[in-house]
């Protein structure tokens, strides 16, 4: 299997890093448009591989589609990241214009690759790669929920004094402040967590989790990218391996829970053919509730890029 990561800035270039330490793919190609730097990562890559043991190669290429021909599974990072005091919604007009012509030549190259987006605003940009690539939803598709439900439960780890290892949650909704953390759906060791930690205390992580994007751009200047990265490189294992895992996904919806035409996190199985099945939960009135809300801003953001002036 072939694996390209487009865009080799901090969550691209991690992404590639932990594919090659998990060690299940014999090449990575690396993408950026700024010349050497994927090169660059690349090569401090491989020069790691003796001293963490791994034989994957990564390779590093400027701008050269061509090296990134008939890959399996593409991860688009391709994008700017926020600053302090933006939203991701800032960056849909510089980054639907990327993630537009990045989708067209992967696509043109590796027609039947499994497109993962990473690049903010994600929910849009995801639907952006979607029109643009024109290939069935199951196999476009954003990583955020693996991040936000990763954030979820190191909070809660910390909170119970408990390993993350031993946190089982889901999260649902867009990748926003707006996102469904779901209590009634995680537990700790089996342990349904509302049994371990109190109401006030679990709210209150809900919220940091909601938030837990703009808490590191605040201190770094920039976005988070190592749990990213490693989010990313999760969700190309699952499928490379053919996992059936089930994780949370932005997948379009066509109906489920009654939701049309919208991508958003939902818990899907992933495998060999990207999306191959999307779980529908028996969310109660209240979840519901702020699932629709949820979708309604990402609704709002998609339609602001349906009305932009280069439409994807
Ligand atoms: N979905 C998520 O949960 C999540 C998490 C973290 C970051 N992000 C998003 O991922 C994106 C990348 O974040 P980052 O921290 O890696 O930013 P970064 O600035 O470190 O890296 C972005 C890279 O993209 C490259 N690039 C720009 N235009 C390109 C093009 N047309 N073709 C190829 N490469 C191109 C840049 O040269 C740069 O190296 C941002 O939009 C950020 O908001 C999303
Ligand atoms: O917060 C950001 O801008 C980057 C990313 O979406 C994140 O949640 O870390």
């Amino acid at each position: 299997m072939k694996v390209t990561v487009v865009g080799a800035g901090n969550v691209g270039a991690t992404c590639a890093n932990v594919l090659a330490h998990r060690d299940f793919l014999q090449e990575v190609v690396l993408l950026d448009i700024k010349e050497g730097t994927a090169e660059g990562k690349a090569l401090d890559t491989w020069q790691q591989a003796p001293i963490d043991y791994y034989s994957t190669k990564v390779t590093g290429v400027t701008n050269d589609y061509s090296k990134t021909a008939n890959s399996d599974v593409v991860v688009i990072t391709s994008g700017l990241p926020r600053k302090p005091g933006m939203s991701r919604d800032d960056l849909i007009s510089t980054n639907a214009n990327i993630v537009k012509s990045v989708t067209e030549n992967v696509t043109k190259f590796s027609p039947d690759a499994i497109i993962i987006v990473v690049s903010n605003p994600l929910d849009v940009m995801t639907y952006c790669a979607y029109l643009t690539a024109k290939k069935d939803s199951s196999k476009v598709f954003g990583m955020a929920g693996i991040l936000d439900t990763a954030r979820y439960r190191a909070f809660l780890a910390d909170e119970i004094g408990c390993s993350p290892k031993d946190i089982q949650a889901i999260l649902m909704g867009g990748h926003g402040d707006t996102m469904v953390p779901l209590p009634r759906y995680t537990t700790v060791g089996g342990i349904p967590v509302t049994e371990l930690v109190a109401a006030d205390k679990l709210e209150a992580i809900i919220q940091r989790t909601k938030v837990g994007g703009g808490e590191i751009v605040n201190l770094l200047g920039t976005s988070a990218w190592y749990a990213p990265g490693a989010a990313a490189a999760q969700m190309v294992e699952a499928i490379v391996k053919d996992e059936k895992r089930i994780f949370p996904v932005c997948a379009w919806l066509t109906g489920e829970y009654g939701l049309n035409n919208i991508y958003l996190g939902v818990p899907v199985v992933l495998g060999k053919d990207g999306i191959e099945k999307i779980i529908e939960l028996q969310l109660n009135n209240e979840e519901k509730a702020l699932l629709e809300t949820s979708a309604k801003h990402v609704k709002e953001v998609m339609d602001v890029l349906d009305n932009m002036k280069t439409p994807a």
